[in-house]
């Protein structure tokens, strides 16, 4: 069996079906067939079908006649429940053929190689995309074409695409002896872990506190402690030997001792417990063979995965560990070294470091700084893996959070510092079914972090132990090399020309970096240009840029996000299914896998019971009449009622069952919050269209309320306006994501996101009729450049510039169904908007008077919630704290408002000039609501 699997590449022991099997053969003989320069096979496809048909017929007589039907077991299906003794055989080899004959009476799976001489001489080549299924599916994560092309050819081939999927959970051993039969973990724990050395937490200290960086630190923090005392001297030897103290107690606290014993008690408990909890943990075996062949190279990975949950770290090391990597140090927040799991976190590779390094603003704690900096440098020397969360915490939106830049300069320091000769640099993310520890509705409503507590920690356990949680994908994204990063983003490129003649500052000019060693601060701040800054902020913004394009969607995401855009009153369960399809395509058309397959009617199912009847309700249609899906047209209906009499009897049998049941998802605070946690995973997908579908609904404005669904009547915008506002949107957003990467082009993407929607017909293009006129890019990089952001001078039009007025056009299609696309892809930025609007609304109290940050943040929360009572809000969830918070952080960027702190240390925000003026402020708010139409 094993052979025969590995043969057809389906990698899962679970993949037993016969169709499943002869899937693979097909796909991957067809693609043999079709592939330029494959051997040509020696069997032919009908002889070999007919083999399989006949072990078919013998093995299934029932089945003989059904339609193809896959069947899949739990973890594929979208991981349902697997019966006990299935998940106790999880582990076991399959027996030979005669013998399972012997014991069912029939055999119960496809002929060994013996059986089908033919296939041991079949060579099979895997094709480009692969799916388990014999289908396609995009393999993800390749890395950056404009600036690491030289790491995206060093560790991909053709294969890895179709190495398939495996659940790191599961044995995949063919033979092991007694320990391997009987306690399968055990072998998997001993066998695949490899026996690294790991420098002991001792040699480390002794290096970081002999550096000349630590005592130059030390010194700096005695004399500025000293400086002005009566008795300097005395003074200085004190403070002097107060912070040399305070440096071994803080090395202490921070500092890793990696154990093998420790990280193989932990191997063989995790994959007891997580085997417990979780239906499987699966990654891409592509995915790891990079990772692998990367390991190799000699250098440090640098594994940079994006935050949602404790199980990250967790699931990281444990990957690593079982194929064999070293596994890495990471970087944990002093706030998780509690009594007991801090020693054994530290023994599993954890160092803990200060969340906020400084604890006054404005004065610089340079001996810890220089600790940190050289702890992280002599772990790079001795050629360690390194792990850090780049965003700092984990998400509470369920977006990725903008890159913090502090420990990420500490490895690009350590290469320009000739520490280390490169790194690799893996963005990597996870996939959860269900977040283990992900309810942070609490302080969505605006109420204050809990802190981490050993009872905590055992309360947070014990739940864990006690709920299911479906299915994980952990994705890595092909690793790239630091150097060549750092090399082409010095090299002027093609690309940065382009930049500059659209009118846009880019965070990634060509910086002039300078060698940076210093003695006295941490990362050698004091000497730091800002180009290096810019450069480490923007490679900090690839990898989650990255990170976010290697996320799979899971069933979870992709079930509530529909209900959270498409049908928040609620829907009928087979119509969710079919959109549930729909879906699917739409976002395996954009090149993101999903992390689940098999029949999409128990695909949803199982989301629907893993989110629970907290978040989504489901009733019988009878109990609601008055609900009905408010964005599906009367026309629409009509044309989808249609086509469902003409399907066949089985299907509609199925689907009228399916019909009484309609499923509402609970819109009510707080546990919307958690729903759109979930959504907000697939909102990265479509971004750019969404953003153009906002633009093009803010441009039409009123006149989208004329145009009659199905009707003649048009809407015609010109595509330079509609460019310009989805600029200006992206601008608004910019703390939510990041939109294309450092080394992109904003101008493109929108541009090509704009194609996308004219190719699905949802916008159509008019001719252009701009002769004699500049050309379109021109024009629109001046308005762009005229525009400079929000409340700035913009009365301009296109006269003052001497522009030609004469536009390319566009026109929103009336048809219902495309209608229906449009205002779905502006729902997705819907309730970000209003949460931004509503915050500029709230600006107009600091007309009269500077209010303290923390009662100004709990007015506008409390305005948002109430409005929401009231029924007044469109989307409940803007008034998410997340929201509110980053909205006020883009009007501090933007200088609408300021803060400062007064006689008492209270810190007050206030409104700036212009702005505190009625006039220029309701200017400033009317522009934001122009999205909201
Ligand atoms: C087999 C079994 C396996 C089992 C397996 C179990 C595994 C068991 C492992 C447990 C492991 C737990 C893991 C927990 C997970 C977390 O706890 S996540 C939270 C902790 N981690 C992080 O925060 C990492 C990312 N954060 C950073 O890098 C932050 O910058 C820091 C270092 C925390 C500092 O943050 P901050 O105080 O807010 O300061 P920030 O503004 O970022 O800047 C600080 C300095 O960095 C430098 N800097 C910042 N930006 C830049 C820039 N763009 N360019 C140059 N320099 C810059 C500057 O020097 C700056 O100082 P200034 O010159 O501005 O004064």
């Amino acid at each position: 069996m094993w052979k025969l699997r590995k043969l057809t590449g389906a990698t899962n022991d679970y993949v037993r079906s016969l169709k499943i099997g002869l899937g693979s053969l097909h796909a991957g003989l067809s693609y043999a067939l079709r592939s330029e320069g494959s051997k040509p096979c020696k069997m032919n496809l009908e002889k070999m079908e007919e083999v399989y048909r006949k072990w078919e017929a013998r093995a299934n007589p029932a089945q003989q006649n059904s339609q193809t039907r896959m069947v899949w077991t739990p973890a594929e299906a979208g991981g349902m429940p697997i019966s006990k003794q299935r998940r106790n055989d999880k582990f076991r080899e399959d027996p030979p053929p005669e013998r399972r004959r012997r014991r069912s009476g029939k055999l119960s799976h496809p002929p060994s190689l013996d059986l089908v001489p033919e296939l041991a001489r079949f060579k099979y080549t895997p094709p480009a995309f692969y799916d388990m299924t014999g289908g396609q599916r995009p393999f993800m994560g390749r890395c950056c074409a404009n600036c690491t092309s030289g790491s995206r050819e060093m560790l991909f081939t053709s294969d890895i695409p179709g190495m398939g999927f495996r659940n790191v959970l599961k044995f995949n051993k063919p033979r092991g002896g007694i320990i391997a039969r009987y306690f399968p973990q055990i072998y998997l724990a001993y066998s695949e872990g490899v026996n690294y050395s790991y420098p002991s937490a001792g040699e480390l200290a002794k290096e970081v506190l002999g550096s000349r960086r630590v005592h130059a630190a030390i010194h700096k923090g005695a004399i500025s402690d000293s400086e002005g005392r009566a008795k300097e001297e005395f003074e200085y030897n004190k403070a002097l030997q107060g912070h040399a103290r305070r440096a071994g107690q803080v090395l202490g606290n921070m500092a890793a001792s990696t154990s093998n014993v420790v990280l193989r008690i932990t191997g063989w408990v995790l994959l007891k417990v997580l085997g417990m909890i979780l239906f499987c943990v699966n990654v891409h075996q592509g995915q790891i063979e990079m990772l692998k062949r990367a390991a190799k190279e000699g250098v440090p990975l640098v594994i940079m995965p994006t935050h949602r949950s404790h199980l990250d770290y967790v699931l990281m090391s444990f990957i690593l560990y079982i194929y064999g990597i070293r596994v890495p140090f990471v970087a944990a927040g002093d706030n998780l070294n509690i009594p007991v799991f801090g020693w054994v976190m530290r023994k599993l590779g954890a160092y803990f470091i200060k969340r906020k390094l400084d604890k006054e603003v404005g004065k610089k704690d340079h001996v810890y700084r220089a600790l940190l900096h050289t702890y992280m440098e002599e772990v790079l020397r001795t050629n360690q893996n390194m792990e850090f969360f780049i965003e700092g915490g984990r998400s509470r939106s369920g977006k990725a959070l903008a890159p913090k830049g502090g420990l990420l300069s500490v490895i690009v320091d350590a290469y320009y510092d000739g520490i280390i000769s490169d790194a690799f640099l893996v963005p990597a993310s996870v996939g959860y079914d269900k977040i283990l520890d992900g309810d942070f509705t609490n302080e969505q409503m605006g109420r204050l972090k809990k802190k981490e507590t050993f009872i905590g920690a055992l309360k947070g356990i014990w739940g864990v132990f006690t709920s299911k949680f479906g299915q994980v994908r952990v994705d890595f994204a092909e690793p790239f090399s630091l150097k060549e990063y750092l090399d082409s983003a010095q090299m002027p490129s093609p690309l940065t020309s382009e930049l500059s003649s659209h009118g846009i500052h880019r965070p990634h000019p060509h910086p002039v970096l300078k060698k940076t060693v210093s003695d006295h601060s941490l990362y050698g701040t004091d000497v730091v240009v800002e180009d290096q800054r810019q450069l480490v902020r923007g490679l900090g913004e690839h990898i989650v840029y990255d990170a976010v394009r290697v996320n799979s969607i899971m069933s979870t995401n992709l079930v509530s996000f529909l209900l959270m855009t498409k049908h928040r009153q609620g829907v009928e369960f087979s119509k969710l299914v079919e959109d549930a399809e729909w879906m699917k395509g739409e976002i395996t058309a954009r090149g993101r896998d999903v992390g689940f397959s098999g029949e999409m009617r128990a695909v949803v199912k199982h989301a629907l019971a893993l989110m629970g009847r907290n978040l989504v309700n489901t009733q019988s249609r009878q109990q609601r009449p008055d609900v009905v899906n408010e964005t599906e047209s009367q026309d629409a209906k009509k044309t989808r009622v249609t086509e469902k009499a003409k399907e066949g009897a089985e299907k509609e049998g199925e689907k009228q069952a399916g019909r009484d049941q309609m499923v509402v998802p609970n819109m009510a605070l707080p546990e919307v919050f958690v729903l759109s946690y979930y959504s907000n995973t697939v909102i990265s997908v479509f971004l750019l269209e969404s953003v153009l579908a906002n633009a093009v609904i803010a441009v039409a404005n009123q006149e989208m309320h004329t145009l009659n669904p199905g009707q003649q009547n048009k809407v015609t915008l010109s595509k330079d306006r509609v460019l310009q506002k989805a600029t200006e949107l992206c601008d608004l957003l910019q703390f939510e994501f990041i939109f294309v990467p450092p080394c992109g082009c904003l101008y493109t993407a929108l541009s090509d996101a704009l194609d996308k929607l004219i190719i699905s017909e949802i916008i159509q293009s008019e001719q252009d009729v701009s002769d004699g006129c500049s050309s379109q890019d021109s024009r629109w990089a001046r308005r762009v450049a005229s525009s400079s952001a929000w409340g700035i001078d913009d009365d301009k039009d296109d006269e003052d510039f001497g522009i030609c007025t004469k536009e390319e056009q566009i026109t929103v299609n009336s048809s219902p169904e495309l209608l229906q696309k449009l205002f779905f892809f502006q729902s997705v930025l819907g309730p970000l908007i209003e949460g931004y609007w509503l915050t500029a609304c709230n600006l107009v109290r600091l007309l009269d008077r500077d209010l303290p940050e923390s009662e100004f943040s709990s007015l506008v929360s409390d305005y948002s919630q109430d409005r929401v009572a009231k029924g007044l809000a469109i989307y409940t969830e803007s008034c998410a704290m997340d929201t509110l918070r980053n909205a006020w952080r883009l009007f501090q960027h933007w200088k609408v408002i300021d803060s400062y702190q007064d006689a008492e240390k209270i810190k007050l925000v206030h409104l700036k000039e212009p702005f505190r003026n009625e006039q220029k402020l309701g200017d400033f708010i009317d522009k934001i609501e122009a999205f909201r139409t």
